[in-house]
């Protein structure tokens, strides 16, 4: 599927209104693909890239030539990819999905989100603590970079309004990938990604990590500090130019032309900054499936580390809890084997009552646990502006602040 092609708007009947609870969404640039319909649901291992890839082909094979499907592999490679295959895909221009899902949410407007209870999955004391033991590691010169993470849960007075969240998260956040995503335990995962990890059309590759991030500030003379701050950093550059480095030996051997500028731009979204590089490519064989090199980028070590046989084991150890689909990759793709795929960052998974949400932060030597604390506080802000809870949020936060 080309998108640089003209798109044409299909309108939704009342009937086949989009439901984030059953279906698929997806935006890209200025366009959004919409699922109505489950033509298959199946769950496959991702340990091996090319079993992964034959067996989608093969699950595709006897279905129309435009069929798009979506999937949500985990984190951890012993894990199972979800895929959705639609009984159909409309695409969107961006703005007018926007216009029409905030016009169909009018009748519930009044269905806000009531933040009751906070838990944090790692405490700020446990998450700090984890940074110093990853510290130590550094020393002893295995490791160069590992990426640490928490979780926290919220809990609501009523069930989560889900199309308001996800009205929030398209209206705060007009850049990024937004998804959505009905898990097979019943919850939905649903954010917004700034992170590009695969786009794959015909022989054409762009990647956008990201990695080195401070968080914004209103006011732009602060602000203006911030980006010279983060550009200039030498341990943010370090740990972006880490990422960059293990991206260009996964890419190498798929590509005939591989364009890494020498250094990197700074991005923001609605909440942060990041140092981010747009590397594109041709590939050797422009029938690879997008799969087939996202599975084999992933985790980079924007979300894992380096080495990654060496963070792969320590994250599970000091985090101590699965991340499941957290910084895993999301994305579509169709037939032929194009696709796009972001990873699962400044999201939720939302579970009736309650929302799950996840901040993680790139630790190297120079880390300093109370910023990289900060930093993951500051990710949470994307969830919580979305769920419109930032000010109790904080509230509650300060009182079990004191309360400690
Ligand atoms: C892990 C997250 O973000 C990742 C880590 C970053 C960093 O350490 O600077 C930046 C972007 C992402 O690659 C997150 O948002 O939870």
């Amino acid at each position: 599927m080309d998108f640089s092609q003209v798109i044409q708007l299909e309108q939704y009947t009342k009937a086949a209104q989009f439901n984030p609870e059953k279906n698929c969404l997806f935006t890209t640039g200025t366009h959004c693909l919409v699922s109505q319909g489950v033509r298959k649901r199946i769950t496959l291992p991702i340990n091996d890239t090319a079993q992964l890839v034959a067996n989608i082909t093969a699950n595709m094979r006897d279905l129309p030539d435009d069929t798009i499907a979506f999937a949500a592999l985990p984190f951890c490679k012993t894990e199972q990819a979800q895929v959705i295959i639609p009984e159909k895909v409309s695409r969107w221009d961006k703005a007018a999905f926007n216009a029409w899902f905030d016009a169909e949410l009018a009748p519930v407007h009044g269905q806000k989100n009531h933040l009751s209870a906070i838990t944090d999955i790692q405490s700020q004391a446990q998450f700090e603590q984890a940074v110093v033991q990853a510290k130590q590691l550094f020393d002893s010169e295995q490791l160069d970079k590992i990426v640490l993470s928490k979780q926290t849960q919220l809990d609501f007075e009523q069930p989560i309004n889900h199309h308001l969240v996800l009205r929030n998260l398209l209206q705060q956040s007009q850049s990024g990938y937004h998804f959505s995503f009905p898990t097979l335990d019943g919850a939905t995962l649903m954010g917004v990604s700034p992170e590009l990890l695969l786009k794959k059309q015909a022989e054409a590759l762009t990647t956008n990590p990201l990695a080195g991030s401070i968080p914004r500030d209103p006011c732009p003379k602060e602000e203006a500090h911030r980006r010279s701050v983060l550009f200039a950093s030498k341990k943010d550059r370090y740990e972006h130019a880490v990422v960059i480095e293990d991206i260009q030996q996964v890419l190498s051997p798929f590509c005939s032309k591989l364009k890494i500028p020498a250094q990197p731009e700074l991005l923001s979204t609605a909440t942060m900054w990041h140092l981010s590089t747009v590397i594109s490519g041709a590939l050797q064989h422009p029938e690879t499936h997008s799969l087939m090199i996202a599975n084999q980028l992933h985790p980079t070590p924007a979300l894992c580390g380096k080495p990654t046989s060496v963070a792969y084991p320590k994250i599970a150890e000091l985090e101590q809890h699965s991340r499941g689909l957290f910084s895993g990759i999301i994305g579509w793709f169709d037939k032929q084997g194009n696709g796009e795929w972001v990873v699962v960052i400044r999201c939720a998974q939302l579970y009736k009552h309650t929302a799950t949400l996840f901040a993680g932060a790139g630790i190297v030597a120079a880390s300093d646990p109370r910023s990289e604390w900060l930093e993951t506080e500051a990710k949470l802000n994307t969830m919580l502006n979305a769920l419109e809870i930032k000010q109790t949020y904080y509230a509650m936060r300060n009182k079990l602040h004191e309360a400690n």
